[in-house]
C-alpha cells in the first residue's frame, strides 16, 4: 500500500505506550494505549491541547488534559467512578489508514472481565482519529453486540490549550439552555464566554461551530448532532495534579451526553463526533 508520507510510530510519553501519526505535511497526533486519550495535536507548528505537567501517568489513574474518553458515565451522574471507565482502560490498536490529504487511525475497547465487573453489558467501542492538515475530527463509535439494550452518558472531555485563559473567549452558546453546576442554577449562554474564575457549565449543544479565539490563535470546534451537550470546564486552580498555575493554559469544551442517557438498542450501534480546525488568517 502506498504510504502517502503519514506515518504511524510507537512511541512512550512518561512510560506509556503511545502511537504517533505524523502527516507529511507535519502536523502529528499523540495517541496513549491508556484510554485512547489524544495526549497531543500538533498543527501549524503550534500545540493545541494541553496536557498537565502534574498529570498521573501510572497506565490507569485518569490523565489530566488532552482528549479523555468519559464513558459509559459522565461525572459522578451514576454508579461508576468518575467519568466512567474507558479512561483507565488501555485499548487495542486497530487499522492506520493513510491517504493521499489526512490519515486514520481506530483503536477499540470491549468489554472485558475488568469492565464486567463495573458494568454488566457487553459493548464494543471504536475511536477513529482522523488527522488532516490543520484539522483533527475525533468519532467516538458505540456498538451493542449483546442482546439487550443499555443506555450511557458521557463526553469527548477536550482540554484545549490556549496561552492565557484571560484573554480566550470562546463564542457560539448565545441563549443555549446553560446549567451551571457549580452554583445549581439554570440560565442562557452568553454571547461570549470568558473565564475569571472556576467555571463548569453544562449546554444544550448549538447547531453551529463553535469558535475558541485566544489571542492571535483560535480553533472552531464543532459536534455532531448525537452529542445533546456541550460543556464548557476550568477548574480555576486547586486540583493536585494540575500545578499552580496550569489551569491558566486550558479550557476543556467538551461534546458531551449529560442530561439524558442515550439507549442503544441490541445490535445497533451509535456515533458521536467532535471536531477541531485551525483558524487561519
Ligand atoms: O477531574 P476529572 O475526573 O477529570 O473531571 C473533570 C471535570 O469533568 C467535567 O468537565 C465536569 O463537568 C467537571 O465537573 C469535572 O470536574
Amino acid at each position: 500500500m502506498p504510504s502517502h508520507g503519514a506515518l504511524c510510530r510507537a512511541e512512550l510519553w512518561r512510560g506509556l505506550p503511545c502511537w504517533r501519526v505524523t502527516l507529511a505535511q507535519g502536523d502529528s497526533l499523540l495517541v496513549a494505549e491508556q484510554g485512547a486519550q489524544v495526549l497531543s495535536w500538533v498543527s501549524d507548528g503550534r500545540e493545541r491541547l494541553f496536557l498537565s505537567p502534574g498529570s498521573a501517568a501510572d497506565g490507569h489513574t485518569a490523565i489530566r488534559g488532552g482528549v479523555p474518553i468519559c464513558w459509559p458515565q459522565f461525572n459522578q451522574r451514576g454508579p461508576l467512578p468518575k467519568h466512567g471507565f474507558a479512561r483507565n482502560v488501555s485499548w487495542r490498536m486497530g487499522a492506520f489508514e493513510p491517504a493521499e490529504d489526512h490519515a486514520e487511525l481506530r483503536l477499540h475497547l470491549e468489554a472485558s472481565a475488568q469492565t464486567l465487573v463495573l458494568w454488566p453489558h457487553h459493548f464494543e467501542l471504536t475511536l477513529v482519529l482522523r488527522l488532516q492538515a490543520r484539522r483533527l475530527h475525533l468519532a467516538l463509535e458505540a456498538h451493542n453486540p449483546g442482546d439487550t439494550a443499555w443506555a450511557f452518558t458521557g463526553a469527548l472531555h477536550s482540554y484545549l490549550r490556549v496561552d492565557d485563559l484571560g484573554q480566550a473567549r470562546l463564542w457560539g452558546l448565545t441563549g443555549q439552555a446553560e446549567w451551571d453546576s457549580l452554583r445549581d442554577v439554570a440560565g442562557r449562554g452568553a454571547s461570549v464566554i470568558a473565564l475569571d474564575g472556576p467555571f463548569d457549565r453544562i449546554y444544550a449543544a448549538a447547531d453551529q461551530a463553535l469558535r475558541l479565539v485566544d489571542g492571535t490563535h483560535g480553533l472552531t470546534v464543532s459536534q455532531c448532532a448525537s452529542w445533546a451537550n456541550t460543556v464548557v470546564w476550568n477548574p480555576g486552580g486547586g486540583l493536585p495534579d494540575l500545578p499552580e498555575a496550569q489551569h491558566r493554559h486550558m479550557l476543556c469544551v467538551e461534546a458531551a451526553q449529560v442530561l439524558a442517557a442515550t439507549t442503544v438498542e441490541a445490535g445497533e450501534r451509535w456515533v458521536g463526533w467532535q471536531q477541531f480546525d485551525v483558524l487561519t488568517g
